[in-house]
């Protein structure tokens, strides 16, 4: 179990949360010198930056945008009198990709893993009605012993480079909210639900975890605050009639409300919003609340102007608001879990979301991951850095169902991007990751990984472990691009009838397929990069899609244009957005409105 709670944080009539977003003081550190010369107490010659955000896009030199190693904020908090006796602690959203955290100089916090959130207790060092210091230091230089993978360089004038073996941008700091919480020491830590449909009614069993022995009591009320149902104990099971299940796209969530009592005083009260459904892969359907579903979307990237990765409450509303407006369904948090808020907007929204824990770059690649299509192998899982990355990689896959594991939205867990697949070494790694998800989530969602071009039903030694396929395939763009479409097509449908030849009986989706293009580029005849040889492209992988009823879900690459690390494989960024990187539609966005409005959600299943 997580030494800290990952219960998102709320207020209640025992709890308290205070926003410590703003401006920090921030400092580069590139001697790696500021633990030696006491930066814990206190950072010099700062400069101030907002929080949440990326650092990078705020400067307009090339040293610090590219700067990797160890950078430092700090700030200070007002803790209240009467937050004494209490617990109190720091929650950071995230902090990219590793961080040590002081308090008044006090080290209370040490995390590994830039996209899932942790909390510092400083309940003994805080000095109350008091200001304290909140210094944080961060590393962001990649490795292959932490997730995502890559290395770091050092070039001839002495600086470090990040050299990702993926190709979104290295985007790090304080991206996501932090938050001053206080709350009960007797207190509810975690809170777990399964659903079960029977007739009209439900059935929704929980567990509840708390710090004490007060007996818990948890009530559920609708959506017009009645309450439907009520139970005793840290275990139960409670029971809605007529119960109004969370549907995709048409969402209905409860209030289920946890109260720690002694007799009738509340010792502590946690609400959180839930949809009731259920999910289950039968065969090759994907069952929402035991009805088949096909998935229409977009893999994503948490990427927008200015603030980079960092979490931006405006850009969250506008990509589902233009999700909505195709006629999208779902997406995957492509390549790392996303910020809290998201989840909790796409519960309200009804929308499909396929979880990634940030295990990218797990093959070996340089020039931006050039090297992936030609089948090159690199041994990856026969490395000596596995033991310390499989510990990472599956830390993260229980923060990430630690934290997610409530979300009516979350119906997949993605356990791995575009990993090396075609060697024996990576089968027990993937069999150690998928068997953590499978014993930790109680809703037993299914699990997934995506295929890169190379694992292919003849090469791939993991697709079994997976519950749903998912393939990320470029025929047509990174293979047999331009004239050679046709070419392209047939290869497609000469796999795809490989992998029907199997007769898997599983569900298979499309996590990627996808083409660049300049928003401002038309050519007739079409021309790669051309808005119209994306379309062409497109319409060629839909025809291939129609033609396989196994095929249950299309997620393009990508919901926007996004930053990437520079080289001849990206002209300033991934240009395969349907919408521009400032959320406005390309050509493409028109013709996935036309097509997803007229596909039914049972689309290939009766
Ligand atoms: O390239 C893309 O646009 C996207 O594709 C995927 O990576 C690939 C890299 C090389 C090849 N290939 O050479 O065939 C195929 C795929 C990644 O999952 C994604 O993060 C990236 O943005």
């Amino acid at each position: 179990m997580l030494q800290y709670s990952m219960l998102y944080p709320k207020q209640s009539v025992s709890r308290r949360t205070v926003s410590m977003d703003g401006m920090w003081k921030f400092c580069l550190d590139p001697e790696g010198k500021g633990t030696e010369n006491g930066w814990a107490d206190g950072i010099p010659q700062a400069d101030l930056i907002p929080v949440p955000a990326s650092f990078q896009d705020f400067y307009t030199d090339k040293d610090t945008r590219e700067y990797a190693g160890d950078l430092w904020y700090e700030t200070d908090v007002f803790v209240p009198e009467e937050y004494a006796g209490k617990n109190v602690a720091i929650r950071f959203g995230c902090a990219t990709h590793r961080a040590e955290v002081y308090l008044n100089g006090v080290h209370v916090a040490s995390h590994v893993g830039g996209f899932l959130p942790f909390m510092a207790d400083i309940t003994n060092v805080a000095r109350y009605n008091a200001v304290n210091k909140v210094v944080v230091k961060i590393n962001n230089e990649l490795s292959e012993t932490n997730i995502p993978c890559g290395k770091t360089k050092v070039l001839s004038n002495g600086k470090k480079m990040n050299s990702p073996y993926f190709d979104f941008f290295n985007y790090s700091g304080l991206q996501r909210p932090v938050k001053l919480v206080a709350y009960p020491k007797e207190y509810v830590f975690d809170l777990t639900v399964d659903h079960r449909i029977n007739g009209r009614d439900a059935e929704v069993s929980y567990s509840v975890v708390t710090t004490g022995e007060h007996p818990v009591e948890v009530t559920v009320y609708d959506e017009d605050g009645r309450e439907v149902a009520v139970s005793q104990g840290k275990e139960g099971i409670l029971h809605i009639e007529n119960a109004h299940l969370w549907q995709v796209r048409n969402a209905y969530l409860y209030t289920f409300t946890v109260r720690i009592k002694d007799e009738e005083e509340v010792l502590d009260e946690y609400s959180e919003e839930i949809g009731v459904r259920t999910v289950e892969v039968k065969g090759k359907d994907i069952l929402i609340n035991g009805s088949p579903v096909y998935l229409k979307g977009f893999g994503k990237h948490e990427d927008s102007d200015i603030v980079g990765r960092g979490f931006h409450i405006g850009v969250m509303k506008r990509d589902f608001e233009c999700m909505k407006w195709i006629g999208a369904n779902s997406f995957r948090t492509s390549h790392y879990p996303y910020s809290d808020e998201i989840y909790q907007m796409a519960d309200r929204e009804g929308f499909l979301v396929i979880d990634e824990v940030p295990a990218v770059g797990l093959f070996e690649s340089l020039m931006n991951f050039m090297e992936a299509s030609t089948g090159k192998k690199t041994a990856f899982f026969a490395k000596d850095t596995i033991p310390e990355l499989l510990e990472n990689h599956l830390r993260a896959v229980e923060e990430m169902i630690t934290r997610d594991k409530n979300h009516a939205c979350v119906i997949a867990w993605s356990l791995l991007n575009e990993p090396e697949t075609t060697d024996e070494a990576a089968v027990p790694y993937f069999e150690k990751v998928f068997a953590r998800a499978h014993e930790l989530d109680v809703q037993k969602r299914p699990r997934t990984f995506a295929l890169i071009m190379n694992s292919l039903p003849d090469t791939c030694k993991c697709y079994h472990l997976a519950d749903v396929i998912s393939m990320n395939r470029y025929y047509g763009w990174y293979l047999m691009g331009g004239y050679e479409m046709c070419d392209a097509e047939a290869a497609f449908r000469a796999e795809m009838d490989k992998w029907a030849g199997k007769d898997l009986d599983r569900p298979f989706i499309f996590t990627e397929y996808g083409a660049d293009t300049y928003a401002a580029e038309h050519k007739l005849p079409s021309v790669m990069w051309s808005q119209e040889y994306q379309k062409e492209y497109l319409e060629m992988c839909h025809r291939v899609f129609d033609s396989y009823d196994f095929i249950k879900g299309e997620q393009v690459w990508n919901f926007a244009d996004f930053q990437t690390t520079e080289g001849i494989m990206r002209v300033n960024g991934n240009k395969k957005g349907i919408f521009t990187r400032q959320r406005q539609p390309k050509d493409a966005a028109f013709y996935f409105k036309e097509r997803w409005e007229s596909l039914p959600l049972n689309h290939k299943s009766k």
